[in-house]
């Protein structure tokens, strides 16, 4: 079996409210391999962004290791650590939200070049990478001349042009209408799939979940007890 990409192990995080301490993930463990994908689902706060946040670094875990493309990491924060999760979130996390969150000064092909760029990647494969996501004849336009589902489509062509080792999207077709959010979606999986990165997913959207190769309902292993 092929080493995992990404492996977490007795995973928890609470946050302080007023005098309280209120605990959001417990005691979570999972693994996604190349090529896999994970939908994270459950009711609205039950942690599925404080995981994603958790899984990229900007969020230090109570308890528990998180390991990402062979760098593992535990609930002690150190300037070594911090610099360690920058490093893979600049070349091997790609993160993807529900909005596209481009630059607004740059066109699409310049968006997803700086993206390469800043990755490591040599120049040259921007234009393809948005082809195959089907953006090839708005390379020249900027974000404010694209459709939400063009400019969707542009942010993952710069996750790709990174050529990452895990993709974590949050709710990345939340703001596109059915018919769009499905084209943008088998967008996804389709250069998820070929590519063979791990995807940790994080979405309400069921029907959108039930394509990813594993689900994790956070709603079933709330620590509060709550459904
Ligand atoms: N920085 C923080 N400080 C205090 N509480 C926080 C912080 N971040 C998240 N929380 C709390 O943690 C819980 C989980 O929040 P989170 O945003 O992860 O939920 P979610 O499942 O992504 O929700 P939604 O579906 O509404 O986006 C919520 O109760 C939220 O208020």
């Amino acid at each position: 079996m092929s080493k995992p990409v990404l492996a977490v192990e007795g995973l928890s995080k609470g946050f302080t409210s007023g005098e309280q301490r209120v605990a959001v993930l417990s005691d979570l463990s999972l693994s996604v391999g190349p090529g896999e994908s994970l939908a994270v689902i459950g009711r609205s706060g039950s942690g599925k962004s404080t995981l994603l946040n958790l899984l990229c670094g900007l969020e230090i875990p109570d308890e528990g290791t998180i390991t990402v493309a062979g760098e593992s990491f535990d609930g002690a924060g150190s300037s070594d650590a911090d610099a360690r999760w920058a490093e893979l979130r600049r070349r091997s996390i790609g993160v993807v939200f529900q909005d596209a969150n481009l630059m607004p000064a740059l066109s699409l092909l310049e968006n997803v070049r700086l993206r390469g760029h800043l990755a490591g990647q040599a120049v040259g494969g921007e234009r393809g990478w948005l082809e195959r996501l089907g953006v090839g004849a708005e390379v020249d336009r900027y974000p404010d001349k694209v459709s939400g589902g063009q400019a969707q489509r542009a942010a993952l062509a710069m996750v790709f042009a990174m050529t990452p080792a895990l993709i974590l999207a949050d709710e990345p077709t939340g703001s596109l209408d059915r018919h769009t959010a499905d084209d943008v979606a088998d967008c996804l999986f389709d250069m998820q799939r070929t590519t063979g990165c791990a995807l940790v997913l994080a979405t309400h959207d069921r029907e959108l979940a039930a394509r990813c190769d594993h689900l994790l309902d956070l709603s079933a292993l709330d620590p509060m007890g709550r459904e």
